[in-house]
């Protein structure tokens, strides 16, 4: 049977982070994506490329929930940009009901590029009433040292120390993205389970292709979950599936670098043709 996926979270009008992310790797990982759009992104050509945010009213929010919910729980879901507190407490009400497992959370809080956060008015409730409930959660390095009050992160070292206090908050396991942001020349993830930690490294592919890459890799995660993985294998094939992307950029935008979703299964395909 088909494994259903379901992602929570914003529409990037530039196409490649948000659920415009999340679909397309639901797809190439052969699941059957829904979505349930709590806010709309645009960028100002005309300003700098300046983020702009509008939110979707909690209630239609939550009328997609319940069309998407109709069918019972899905195989895995994600969530992202959440928009609203209404938007986080209307996606908790409908785990609880429906008793949701496999459930990642990436705690979007900015875009890339600058680190001012887009909602922060989300992160209390976030943390209250999401992350405890999360199979994986996916904080960038920025929101890792929010989440953890730690602050700044620049260390291995402090990804393993807020990994562990963000475990302290209730979720199955976290990964700390160091991503593009670590420095490093390479990309060190930090995934903690609640008793080992196991550190991701890969070679830090140097482009400006990394729009969307965070939305990506926890919707492979989630795909991974809802076809049956471990959430450690969920996250390392992820790894895989992201890294792969963006090596495969593309450039047909002069603002962002997009990543190329089908770059994982293309090169699986032209290794079992060799
Ligand atoms: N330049 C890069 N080369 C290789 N991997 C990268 C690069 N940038 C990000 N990644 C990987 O992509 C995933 C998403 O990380 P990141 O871009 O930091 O998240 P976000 O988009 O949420 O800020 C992580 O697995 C990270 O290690
Ligand atoms: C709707 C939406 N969600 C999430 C993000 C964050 O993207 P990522 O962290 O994957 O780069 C963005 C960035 O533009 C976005 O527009
Ligand atoms: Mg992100």
């Amino acid at each position: 049977m088909i494994k259903k996926t379901l992602t929570v979270a914003g529409s990037d009008a530039s196409g490649g982070a948000g659920i415009q992310a999340d679909l397309k790797t639901f797809q190439e990982y052969g699941t059957f994506g829904f979505t349930a759009v709590t806010c709309i992104v645009t960028m100002d050509p005309d300003n700098n490329w300046a983020h702009n945010v509008t939110n979707i009213s909690p209630e239609i929010v939550r009328n997609q929930l319940k069309t998407i919910f109709s069918a019972g729980p899905v195989d895995a879901m994600k969530t992202g940009m959440l928009g609203t507190i209404e938007a986080i407490n209307h996606t908790r009400e409908f785990i609880d009901i429906h008793q949701q497992k496999n459930i990642v959370i990436d705690p979007v809080m900015a875009c890339k590029g600058t680190d001012e956060l887009l909602q922060p008015e989300n992160v209390a409730e976030l943390k209250k009433r999401l992350i405890p409930l999360a199979t994986v959660v996916t904080p960038n390095l920025l929101e890792a040292g929010i989440l953890s009050e730690l602050g700044t992160l620049t260390s291995v070292d402090d990804m393993i120390a807020a990994a562990k206090k963000i475990k302290d908050l209730g979720p199955e396991t976290v990964v700390v993205k160091g991503g593009k942001a670590f420095h490093s020349d390479q990309a060190v993830d930090v995934f903690f389970d609640g008793k080992d930690v196991t550190v991701l490294k890969s070679k830090k592919i140097p482009t400006h292709n990394n729009h969307g890459a965070g939305c990506t890799f926890a919707a492979a995660v989630t795909a991974g979950l809802a076809k049956g993985m471990t959430p450690q294998t969920a996250v390392e094939t992820a790894k895989q599936f992201v890294t792969a992307a963006i090596k495969n950029g593309v450039d047909i935008y002069p603002y962002v670098g997009h990543i190329w979703h089908g770059a994982y299964n293309e090169a699986e395909k032209r290794m079992t043709k060799n």
